[in-house]
């Protein structure tokens, strides 16, 4: 079996290297062959598992440091079909990539959000004066780099060496445990694992409104390991809410408990349950750095 699996790009990217890692996990445990595609957003990953041109993708969804990713959420909702297969963690260590003889000289910084985020502080202290431009990957702005010695990029020392790029510094993130999880989703619905992913809107703005919904899990003594917030995109002040549970929807008692938040929600949208990949024991048995 030949699975097609979607990352954002181009070469070299954090969710390159994750998809890579769960291909090789797909090949150790299940003899499955794959093939990787590249897109330039998050968002265009996302579309290609929905409009079937993939079997598959690996996308970041959280940052120890940053929190969420935001296209990945928005986009989840928004396209109601995909399913998460599994969670992968990976650590991540940041490196500054650039062709100036020193960091005096630079002047333009491009990078993902999230890996500006994660970089702040050492950006104020090292690089006060730059301007900092958001890309849709860490590595979109590398193949630039040879060109102008006063531009540079927050990228990986893995990156580095795909793009023959010189190392300026690091580690350079702001906390040494700065570690993002990725989804791999796919279109099959998923109903077995030990997390399960979901969102919901409410029907109404009042006090308690919330804590509606969120009291069936107390009541059934589900443990919620994430909530986070994402505007509705209607009107200010509006939400929807991710969470995830450490309960799988193969158990009646899960299921029982978000039928009856399902009572006080607006809309429900069930992202599938899954397991963690045991990455301690996947790590171990590659060549690949343990960081990047
Ligand atoms: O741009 C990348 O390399 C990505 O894969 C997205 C990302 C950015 C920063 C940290 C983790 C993932």
């Amino acid at each position: 079996m030949n699975l097609s699996i979607a990352y954002l790009g181009p070469q070299g990217t954090y969710s390159e290297f994750a998809a890579s890692t769960y291909a090789r996990w797909l090949q150790q445990h299940h003899q499955t062959d794959t093939a990787r595609q590249a897109y330039p957003s998050i968002a265009q990953v996302l579309r290609a598992v929905a409009q079937a041109e993939v079997d598959i993708c690996v996308v970041p969804v959280e940052n120890s440091i940053g929190g969420g990713v935001t296209t990945t959420l928005d986009m989840l909702w928004e396209l109601d079909m995909l399913q998460i297969q599994r969670a992968l963690t990976l650590p991540i260590e940041h490196a500054f990539l650039s062709q100036a003889d020193r960091l005096q000289v630079v002047s333009t910084v491009y990078s993902h959000p999230q890996a500006l985020t994660q970089c702040q502080k050492w950006l104020e202290t090292h690089l006060p004066e730059v301007t900092l431009i958001a890309t849709n990957s860490t590595t979109e702005a590398l193949q630039h780099l040879d060109a102008d010695p006063t531009v540079g990029a927050i990228s990986s020392a893995w990156a580095a060496q795909i793009y023959g790029l010189p190392v300026l510094a690091h580690p350079i993130n702001d906390h040494s445990d700065n570690c993002t999880r990725f989804w791999v989703l796919s279109r099959e619905s998923s109903q077995s694992g030990d997390y399960t992913s979901l969102a919901f809107s409410l029907p109404t703005n009042d006090a308690g409104a919330l804590l509606k919904p969120l009291q069936h899990l107390a009541l059934a003594k589900i443990n919620m390991s994430r909530i986070e917030s994402r505007p509705t995109k209607r009107s200010l002040g509006d939400y929807l809410f991710f969470i995830d549970i450490e309960a799988g929807l193969d158990s009646p008692h899960t299921r029982a408990a978000l039928d009856a938040m399902g009572g006080c929600t607006e809309t429900l949208k069930l992202f599938g349950s899954y397991t963690l990949l045991p990455m301690e024991e996947v790590l171990a048995q590659t060549s690949t750095p343990k960081y990047l």
